[in-house]
């Protein structure tokens, strides 16, 4: 097949994965989707349909009705809803996890309250609008012995592990510098999106700029140590809101960081860029990709966030005064458990459920990283002038 045909094949198998049945020998693991959220589909109902041991059993909304539309549609059994409807489906016994793609600064909240009801919780990057908040997730996690992850998808794909084997195998020698990108066009966003909203945890760097901060601490295997300098420009409402607090959600941030032994480290997020040409009214394309420089070389790999539909991988290694450069793609692990059409998500899903049924996940996201890339976050807002996301006021009795 040539290769449009192929790469058309396969988003359309990611995108439609086959019905599996259940695991004879292994209960499937039953989730509650807190929110009839718009990343819930493809993030959690799609690759469960496809995981013999995963299966979508319930979901709430705020409104029933809504909510019962989502399980319709989803073929999802049962729907909560009402003022009561989130808690009910944390309570529900038949559950074993929850998956919380609600607005940021709700993760805390609904995520500590999942914990507390005793079930493992699949929650949507970034963790909270706080470190601290993230600290004590985990540490509640922990105590109760459930499985908590950050949901940053992307690290689960095989591209990203391959990236990051290619660093590690001293191919290119050691890194000198890192930069990660996830920007968006002007409109992409609309106006009334929970990413505009501060209340509710929003701002570029919360919503784009967390996965580019993960990626170069990934990257790299280290944390930063310091945040050089930092720049935010301020999201311009078409209608302001009354919210003096508006004016701190950031449309788009950047940042360099200084890392161990040298390494440099540069982040650019936003969910506005502005059109460039005549009065900026041409279009820009989203912005995706992570770059490495080695002593050596250099490595990009386009497009990490959506690695699962395209994404290529180029090494450029210097030889003499010339270069040798070739192309890597990388949608199934070379060793290991994977199809080329799996998803980001469903990849992050296998590595769940691996760890639940107490088997070696083929990747992991820590405690420690998720917290640490909160602080980083936190570093660098402070570093802007428009200061860290609101604290959740929810105390857990
Ligand atoms: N992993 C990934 O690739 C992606 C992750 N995300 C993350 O997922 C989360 C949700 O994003 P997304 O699906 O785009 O957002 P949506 O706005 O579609 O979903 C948020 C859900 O939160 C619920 N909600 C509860 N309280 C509020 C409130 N006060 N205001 C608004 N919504 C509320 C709504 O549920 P109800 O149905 O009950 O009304 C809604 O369905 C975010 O944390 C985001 O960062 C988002 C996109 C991609
Ligand atoms: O998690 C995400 O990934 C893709 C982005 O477009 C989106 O805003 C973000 O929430």
């Amino acid at each position: 097949m040539v290769p449009v045909v192929s790469t058309v094949a396969r988003i359309y198998k990611a995108l439609n994965p086959p019905n599996v049945d259940p695991s004879p020998d292994s209960p499937p693991i039953k989730f509650g989707i807190l929110g009839a959220a718009k990343i819930a589909p493809i993030a959690l109902v799609d690759p469960a349909k496809c995981h013999p041991e995963a299966v979508v059993l319930a979901v709430a909304a705020r409104d029933k009705t809504r909510a019962e539309a989502f399980a319709k549609k989803h073929g999802i059994p049962k729907a909560y809803g009402g003022s009561n409807g989130y808690q009910e489906l944390i309570d529900d016994p038949e559950l074993d996890a929850i998956y919380n793609p609600l607005p940021n600064g709700l993760h805390y909240e609904w995520t500590m309250k999942a914990l507390a009801a005793g079930k493992h919780v699949l929650l949507e990057k970034p963790s909270a609008n706080t470190a601290e908040e993230t600290r004590k997730m985990f540490e509640l996690a922990e105590k109760k012995n459930l499985v908590l992850l950050e949901a940053f998808h992307y690290r689960f794909h095989p591209a990203t592990q391959r990236v990051k084997e290619i660093i590690d195998s001293g191919e290119l020698g050691s890194v000198t510098s890192l930069s990660a990108t996830l920007a968006v066009p002007r409109g992409f966003v609309k106006e009334g999106d929970i990413r505009f909203d501060y209340s509710l945890g929003g701002g570029a760097l919360m919503d784009m700029g967390c996965y580019t901060l993960n990626c170069i601490r990934f990257l790299s295997g280290v944390d930063p140590t310091d945040v050089q300098d930092a720049t935010a420009l301020a999201h311009v409402f078409k209608t302001p809101p009354s919210s003096s607090e508006a004016s701190l959600v950031d449309d788009t941030t950047t940042a360099h960081l200084a890392f161990p032994n040298s390494m440099s480290g540069a982040i650019m997020c936003s969910l506005g860029l502005t059109g460039w040409g005549p009065f900026s009214i041409l279009p820009r394309w989203p912005e995706v990709a992570a770059h490495v420089q080695c002593e050596g070389g250099e490595i990009k790999l386009f497009n990490y966030p959506g690695s699962w539909a395209y994404h290529y991988i180029t090494v450029s290694k210097r030889k003499g005064s010339g270069r040798i450069a070739r192309t890597e793609k990388a949608y199934k692990p070379k060793n290991g458990k994977g199809e080329d059409w799996w998803t980001t998500y469903r990849y992050q899903l296998e590595a769940f459920i691996d760890k639940l049924k107490g088997r070696t996940p083929q990747h992991w996201i820590s405690a420690e990283d998720s917290i640490a890339n909160m602080e980083w976050i936190e570093k660098i807002y402070s570093k802007t002038g428009l200061g860290p996301r609101p604290v959740s006021s929810f105390v857990l009795s």
